[in-house]
């Protein structure tokens, strides 16, 4: 399986921010959720893919090629949908749609008309007059409509209600299904992760601490709970972090079906990526 793309140590320096050798892939026909806290560093590595942000060192490679410098912010198979809107607030539906048509080849008018339809959009008000959810899906029809091959969201389902955001994430999964397309994708609604990524990064502080296959994550990891006294007498390689409360210990399991042919008594719970993300952040290595 092909990379679409791959990012090999990549470094940004700012004053007080470093995204420090950030290494990961992502194949062809696949869903990449990437996540991490508040100034972890996520659009900060979108914007570096673009070339909208200066890297200071390391490698880019998109469908197979190193990135050309300043080639990038109109690329024909690249979309990009940010959290915040940059069309003119002037602009009707329509000045949209005529912008676009002349700035991609690829551009399908009906494919727009479909999606503006489909999101309800109002063709008589001005975006200005749009709401935060309105301006997602504009800039989601906008992102569909030049028939990319990779999209690069950030944040995408952010604002919008919960019944368009399940249609949306459909629509990304029906963007991916002819195995050619692929979808990198921040947010911190992991639940929107767990239900279309295949593959999910997380960043902390600039570093990515994982990533790795969802489905393989989210079955291996488990959540134990246990007294003091059991704590002691762990096998350190099997945990991953761990945290103290008032009376037990929580401890973060890479591979919980191993666990517990060691330990056939021990109550091993599942884990949600919010579970896994807060232990890596929170809890401490022993
Ligand atoms: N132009 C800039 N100059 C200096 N520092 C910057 C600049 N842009 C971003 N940063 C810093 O880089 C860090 C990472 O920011 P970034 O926006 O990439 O985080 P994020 O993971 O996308 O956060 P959020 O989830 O809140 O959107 C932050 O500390 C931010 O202040």
């Amino acid at each position: 399986m092909e990379n679409i793309l791959e990012l090999r140590n990549v470094t940004k320096e700012y004053k007080n921010f470093t995204l420090d050798h950030v290494s990961f892939a992502l194949p062809q026909g696949m869903i990449m959720g990437f996540v991490g806290e508040n100034g972890a560093g996520k659009t900060t590595t979108i914007k570096t893919i673009l070339d909208v942000v200066k890297k200071t060192s390391g490698e880019i490679y998109l469908f197979g090629q190193p990135i050309e410098q300043d080639s990038l912010q109109m690329h024909e198979d690249i979309a990009v949908v940010y959290d915040d809107c940059s069309i003119s607030s002037f602009f009707k539906i329509k000045d949209v749609e005529r912008m676009f048509k002349s700035f991609y080849k690829n551009w399908d008018t009906a494919k727009f008309n479909t999606l503006t339809e489909r999101f309800e959009l109002p063709g008589d008000k001005k975006i200005s007059a749009f709401s935060r959810g309105m301006k997602m899906k504009l800039q989601l029809a906008i992102a569909l409509a030049h028939n990319p091959k990779l999209l690069l969201l950030d944040e995408p389902t952010s604002g919008l209600d919960p019944i368009i955001r399940d249609e949306v994430l459909d629509m990304f999964l029906e963007f991916i299904q002819d195995e050619t397309h692929s979808i990198l994708f921040s947010s911190h609604i992991t639940s929107d992760i767990e239900k279309i990524a295949d593959y999910v990064t997380f960043i902390h502080k600039g570093k990515i601490i994982f990533c790795e296959n969802k489905d393989d994550l989210l079955s291996h990891t488990g959540l134990l709970k246990i007294k003091p006294a059991v704590f002691e007498q762990l096998d350190h390689d099997s945990c991953i972090r761990y945290r103290k409360t008032l009376d037990h210990y929580e401890v973060l399991i890479k591979d919980r079906y191993a666990f517990q042919k060691k330990m056939p008594d021990a109550v091993i719970d599942r884990v949600t990526l919010d579970d896994i993300m807060l232990m890596y952040v929170k809890g401490e290595t022993l």
